[in-house]
């Protein structure tokens, strides 16, 4: 056997995505993806999946190249292998990761989450050259399946302005009921059970309406609110006592460790958070004053599978929750999450996945939800094919691209429809 990277192939691609609401703006009716392929000496490929836009795939390049030659079962080597590659400064100072979504955005963090890619591209290979599937790789699976929650937004039937876009059949939803509806077909096409409303959108009475709503039409369903860090720490406490009662958690109610640490100070609403603890340097601030209480792993960007999963352990040494936030994603990275969350003792919430709305993939078939849940794959590898065409297809797209669509902006796509719109000074309400 020879697991010697002869070969990585790199194939940035923009993929449909609805018009869904976020307190940054609306997202762009098609969004950057980076496919990652590692191929070895004998002829073995695996792929990866992360971020496409320009800075990823900056960095993506040359740390294509430094892999060539190495071992794919030479994953603690990746990190460092990837502070090799300069990160532009431009591209750090005074950033944040999607207009904030995300968190503060630093070098290491762009830096790990390009190398996450390859670790799952490099795991998938591993697998598929030794018969394993990547959970045995991980130290091997605790489930058999892995339960994901419906991911409710705010959307719009059609982008703003008559955007070219892929039609969506999921239509609007702007209140209470249209959130209500949308839920129930997320439970008739998928089985879902436990719901997650992108709030930060309306002012919160209105989505504080749409968790009640919610309530009443699924009792006893766990239930979540994530506005991104769009409230003070007064309205945060105001929602906590308002709703807090029907929610699993709360979700970055107010930006940053300093707020959550008193938001939480004054409510028993457990705090969930995919904001300020996002590397494990933010870890420390956060656990000691009790800021929060559930983190969100993404293996995206905290480095992978495997640093997911040293993440799960230090939240069991603190006693802290873990769930498992998502961006827009394909079913290479849905494997991947399910893989990781099957080996995790202590993910007790239903993981979040964008995949519903991902009408488009890149793989021969896609990964299936029933009952609200991915079966873990028990074949070589990941448990995935990439379907060729439509990945070269998916890749014209981006090479037809002026440009305007190749680096996320969802306060640019609502300026289509509102050209006075700034992304929103925090706390907005
Ligand atoms: O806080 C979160 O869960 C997210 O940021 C998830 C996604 O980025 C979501 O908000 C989005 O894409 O609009
Ligand atoms: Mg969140």
């Amino acid at each position: 056997m020879n697991l010697t990277v002869t070969d990585v192939i790199l194939t940035p691609i923009l993929v449909a995505d609805p018009p869904l609401l976020n307190t940054q703006g609306v997202h762009q009716p098609y969004t950057p993806r980076l496919v990652v392929e590692v191929v070895t000496a004998d002829g073995t490929t695996g792929v990866g999946e992360t971020y496409g836009d320009t800075k990823y795939l900056e960095l993506a390049r040359p740390f294509a190249e430094k892999l060539k030659g190495r071992q794919v079962s030479d994953l603690n080597a990746l990190a460092a292998l990837a502070d090799e590659v300069a990160v532009d400064a431009s591209r750090v100072s005074g950033q944040v990761d999607v207009g904030g979504l995300r968190g503060v955005q630093t070098a290491d963090k762009l830096r790990l989450s390009v190398v996450s890619a390859f670790e799952v591209a490099c795991l998938d290979a591993l697998g598929k050259a030794l018969g394993l599937p990547v959970h045995a790789l991980l130290g091997g699976k605790l489930r058999d399946s892995v339960e994901y929650s419906a991911y409710l937004f705010y959307k719009w039937a059609e982008p703003p302005g008559g955007a070219p876009a892929e039609k969506d059949d999921w239509g609007a939803a702007l209140d209470p009921a249209g959130i209500v509806e949308q839920a129930r077909r997320f439970t008739e096409r998928y089985g879902f059970t436990s719901f997650k409303l992108k709030g930060g959108v309306f002012p919160p009475d209105e989505e504080v309406a749409a968790v009640r709503a919610l309530a009443a039409a699924f009792p006893g369903h766990p239930l979540r609110l994530d506005p991104n860090g769009a409230w003070s720490v007064a309205t945060s406490l105001k929602v906590a006592e308002e709703v807090g009662g029907l929610l699993e958690y709360l979700e970055d109610p107010a930006l940053g460790t300093p707020a959550m640490a008193e938001v939480a100070a004054g409510t028993d609403v457990p705090l969930a958070t995919n904001m300020c603890v996002t590397t494990f340097a933010e870890i420390e601030e956060a656990f000691t004053r009790d800021a929060v209480q559930v983190v969100l792993s993404d293996h995206h960007y905290w480095g992978g599978l495997r640093a997911t999963q040293h993440l799960a352990a230090l939240c069991a040494a603190f006693g802290v929750g873990v769930s498992m936030h998502s961006n827009t994603h394909l079913g290479i990275s849905l494997a991947a999450m399910t893989h990781v969350a099957s080996t995790v003792p202590n993910l007790h919430h239903a993981c979040d996945t964008h995949y519903p709305w991902q009408s488009e993939d890149v793989l021969t078939a896609r990964v299936p939800i029933s009952g609200g849940r991915v079966a873990v794959p028990d074949g070589p590898g990941l448990g995935v094919e990439l379907d060729r065409e439509r990945l070269a297809f998916l890749h014209r797209r981006w090479l037809e691209d002026d440009g305007r669509l190749r680096d996320r902006d969802d306060a640019a796509a609502l300026r289509v429809a509102d050209p006075r719109w700034v992304t929103p000074a925090v706390p907005r309400w």
